[in-house]
């Protein structure tokens, strides 16, 4: 039908992504897509002149932008209380203790947390629509307990996949459909009818935008849409993660691009890591430390909070913390630290400002529920201006890190990243490694400093200077401590081997990566 090509659906699917969601779907495909590839050229011409010297800036052509006096559209009211989100991959089960969990919202995840398999993104919708219905209810096949939805769930925003990721198993004609788009129309349509005779709208999060043109680009998806299906202008809403470095220098244009639909930006402090590494990948004086060093207590993120959360408040939007990678655990004494880990890192993000934060975990909500409902005045810190704050400038933003690279630091990301790519390729996006919530974003730190290090031949705490042949040799000792900590059974059947393949690939290769789900994808089926 209309050059659309997808696999063939099996109820209830097939019932919901009928053909006037196709017809959609191939409408918004065929409209948007030649557009996103120029603004996927356009990264890589901005990057080239990275890598060439020049260091990210404030763009002067948009001063004007940043100087005068304007604002995002008035918040809906449902969206003025996010003290507390909690975020997950779209599995049922998750969906459902989420939506239960003591918090204001949940991120209901196709992004760093879900492994883009075309089972889980289907289910994924699935689950949603349910979720939006109210009707939503699950059993463990295996511990036979029985899920369903409480009363008030929490107000749920879906967050889509990243613009440079394909959906492949959607052609259209004879191309793939970018999955971003596809995550976003089956969302939309599946739900807005039910959401807005709710009284609410259509909420979203936008992961990893790099210029505000791509703001612009979503700012006329929205209004396409809108109109499409005679909707009130604002009735899709969207939060925008500022997770990568060129973004920091854009977020005054990034809100006033999309001013009619933005209500917050957010903190995505993994990526935002990883794409420090990478942007500043040629610069041999920025070259990050270990990866348990790299809090936001470092002097380059405390400043990317202060000045998102300055210029969030100047233009009436919700400035959104992030996530601390600590999740719980079943040794009493243990948990105790790491509550009080995940404790300072929400007192200093709400001390900075931030309106709310993020959670990875149910059992996370109490301690943070402390720092940011019990610890905030109303409702959100709009009145937080910062105003007497020194100008934060792009070389607080850029500034070198601190710390030390050790062996042991090396040696942690090679079995951290050759454990989570191996779950990624097994349809497994988020997964608990060394007491850790590891996902894409954080993997991608793990497998990016290490190339960095190779490429200017940094120095180890044991004296080594790091090679290939030096990362080749731990990545060798490193698979078969983690094959001894999985066991022979999962190791073969869980697909380390090709983790390793690909691991070894990616790290080695001559030109970085830009992002090691594209690879990944090539073997997911
Ligand atoms: C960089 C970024 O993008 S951050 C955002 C993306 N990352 C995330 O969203 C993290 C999501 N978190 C998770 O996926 C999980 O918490 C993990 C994988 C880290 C740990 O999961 P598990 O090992 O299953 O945790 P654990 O066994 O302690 O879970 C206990 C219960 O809490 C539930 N739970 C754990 N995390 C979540 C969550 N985020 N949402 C909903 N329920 C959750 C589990 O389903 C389990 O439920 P059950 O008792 O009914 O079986
Ligand atoms: O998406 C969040 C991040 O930290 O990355
Ligand atoms: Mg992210």
């Amino acid at each position: 039908m209309n050059g659309l090509k997808l696999p063939k659906l099996e109820q209830p699917a097939a019932g919901l992504i009928d053909q006037n969601c196709q017809q959609f779907l191939v409408e918004l495909v065929r409209k948007f897509r030649p557009q996103l590839h120029n603004l996927l050229v356009n990264r890589q011409q901005r990057q080239q002149q990275i890598d060439a010297g020049a260091l990210p800036d404030f763009a002067p052509e948009t001063a004007s932008i940043r100087d005068s006096d304007w604002q995002v559209a008035t918040l809906p009211k449902d969206l003025t209380k996010r003290r507390l989100e909690i975020t997950g991959p779209v599995d049922r089960k998750m969906v459902i203790n989420a939506l239960n969990a003591n918090v204001d919202c949940y991120m209901a995840d196709f992004e760093d947390s879900q492994s883009p398999t075309w089972e889980g993104v289907l289910q994924g919708q699935i689950n949603l629509f349910d979720a939006n219905t109210g009707q939503m209810t699950y059993t463990d096949p295996v511990s036979n307990k029985h899920y369903q939805l409480q009363e008030n769930p929490a107000l749920l925003i879906a967050r889509v996949r990243g613009l440079h990721l394909p959906e492949k198993h959607v052609m259209l004609d004879g191309d793939v459909v970018p999955g971003s788009l596809f995550d976003f129309a089956l969302y939309f349509y599946l739900n807005y009818q039910q959401r807005v005779s709710r009284g609410t709208g259509v909420y979203y999060y936008l992961p990893k935008l790099e210029h505000s043109s791509e703001a612009q680009w979503w700012a006329d998806v929205f209004t396409f849409t809108e109109d499409y299906f005679q909707q009130p202008r604002g009735t899709i809403r969207a939060t925008v993660l500022i997770e990568t470095l060129p973004a920091v220098f854009q977020m005054d244009e990034i809100l006033y691009a999309m001013r009619e639909h933005i209500v917050a930006l957010n903190c995505g402090r993994w990526d935002y890591i990883f794409s420090y590494i990478k942007t500043l990948k040629n610069h041999p004086d920025r070259v990050l430390p270990d990866r348990q060093v790299v809090t936001m207590n470092q002097p380059f993120l405390n400043a990317y909070s202060r000045l998102l959360v300055k210029t969030c408040h100047k233009r009436g939007a919700l400035a959104m913390g992030g996530m601390a990678a600590f999740i719980p655990s079943k040794d009493p004494a243990e948990n105790a630290t790491i509550l009080a880990k995940v404790k300072a890192d929400k007192e200093l993000e709400r001390d900075n400002g931030h309106d709310g934060t993020w959670i990875a975990h149910p059992g996370l909500a109490d301690t943070v529920r402390e720092v940011f409902v019990a610890g905030l005045q109303g409702d959100n810190q709009l009145h937080i201006l910062r105003e007497a704050d020194a100008p934060i400038t792009a070389a607080d933003l850029l500034q070198p890190s601190l710390g030390e690279r050790t062996e042991a630091g090396m040696r942690t990301n090679i079995r951290v990243a050759l454990q989570y790519i191996a779950a990624w390729i097994s349809g497994k996006g988020c997964v608990p490694i060394y007491g850790l919530m590891e996902d894409a974003a954080t993997a991608e730190i793990s497998r990016t400093s290490i190339w960095q290090w190779i490429k200017h031949g940094k120095t180890l705490d044991n004296g080594e200077v790091v090679t290939k042949e030096l990362f080749r040799n731990y990545l060798e000792q490193e698979a078969q401590v983690v094959r001894g900590e999985v066991g022979d059974e999962r190791w073969a059947g869980e697909n380390f081997p090709k983790a390793t393949q690909l691991l070894e690939q990616i790290t080695t290769a001559d030109e970085l990566v830009a992002f090691l789900t594209l690879p990944g994808y090539d073997l997911i089926q």
